[in-house]
């Protein structure tokens, strides 16, 4: 497998299940993309997602009805508590031409990684499905141990911009942007305010 960061805006994700798992995954998806969730019960948070519901029950669902759910769908989520019907939802997915991910069951063709995103960067974290527990924990030690990564960022950018205008040398640049993100003092100063930090950075780098 291979990560891929896709712009879902006017995709059709349909998730399966209205428990837990598929409300983490309608989460997830609902900020770009047009979600419609499938199942016969739902938690009551999902009244506050901008996400379409309906109510079915799978087994009382044949083949060609559940094809008609999964017309035009770009992604087809698997999250009920039953392990075979997540496959036949899988199976048909396939069928349809759309990616599937299985919360629980036969392996489908992509995972839903854990995710740290700012306004500047986005990183995600997968185990590939050996420990989901890993990713979710690497999420939480990178929030926690980079609370100026956005100000540093911008900061870098500043910096770039100004070193391109002033060192001809391109290895020369690269070690000072270098140094700056190894100075603790750089990542203190971010705390008092992005402006701040850059001219202090200017004073000691340029
Ligand atoms: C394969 C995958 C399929 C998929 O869903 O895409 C999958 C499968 C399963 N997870 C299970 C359990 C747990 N999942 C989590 C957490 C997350 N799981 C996520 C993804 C994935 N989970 C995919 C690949 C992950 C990867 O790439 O490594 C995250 C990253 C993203 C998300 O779901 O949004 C999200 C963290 C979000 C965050 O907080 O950052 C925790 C931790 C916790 O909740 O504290 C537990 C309890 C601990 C444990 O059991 O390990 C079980 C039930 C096992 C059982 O019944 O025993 C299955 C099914 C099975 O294994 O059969
Ligand atoms: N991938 C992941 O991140 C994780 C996956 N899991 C697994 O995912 C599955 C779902 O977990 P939860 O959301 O906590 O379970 P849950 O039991 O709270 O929710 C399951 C949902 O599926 C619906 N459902 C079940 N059978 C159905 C059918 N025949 N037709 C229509 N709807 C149906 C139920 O109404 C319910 O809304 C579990 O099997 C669990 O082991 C658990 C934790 C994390």
């Amino acid at each position: 497998m291979v990560p891929l960061i896709i712009d879902l805006a006017g995709r059709h994700v349909v998730i399966f299940g209205g428990g837990a798992v598929g409300l983490r995954k309608a989460t997830y998806f609902c900020r770009e993309a047009e979600v419609t969730v499938v199942s016969r019960s739902f938690l009551p948070e999902f009244s506050g997602l901008d996400v379409r519901c309906l109510e079915a029950d799978l087994s009382d669902m044949d083949d060609d009805a559940l094809a008609v759910l999964l017309d035009g769908a770009f992604l087809v989520v698997a999250a009920t508590s039953d392990e075979e019907t997540n496959n036949h939802i899988g199976r048909t997915a396939r069928e349809a031409g759309a990616l599937f991910n299985n919360a629980r069951g036969d392996g489908g063709d992509t995972l839903i990684p854990s995710v740290v995103r700012g306004e500047e960067y986005l990183i995600a974290v997968s185990t590939g499905g050996a420990s989901p527990a890993v990713p979710r924990f690497l999420r939480e030690h990178l929030e926690a141990a980079y609370p100026y990564l956005d100000a540093m960022i911008r900061v870098e950018a500043r910096l770039r911009d100004a070193l391109k205008q002033t060192v001809p040398d391109q290895a020369k640049r690269a070690a000072v942007l270098r140094a700056v993100l190894h100075d603790p003092d750089a990542w203190t100063w971010l705390a008092d305010g992005e402006d701040r930090a850059y001219e202090r950075i200017q004073e000691r780098y340029m």
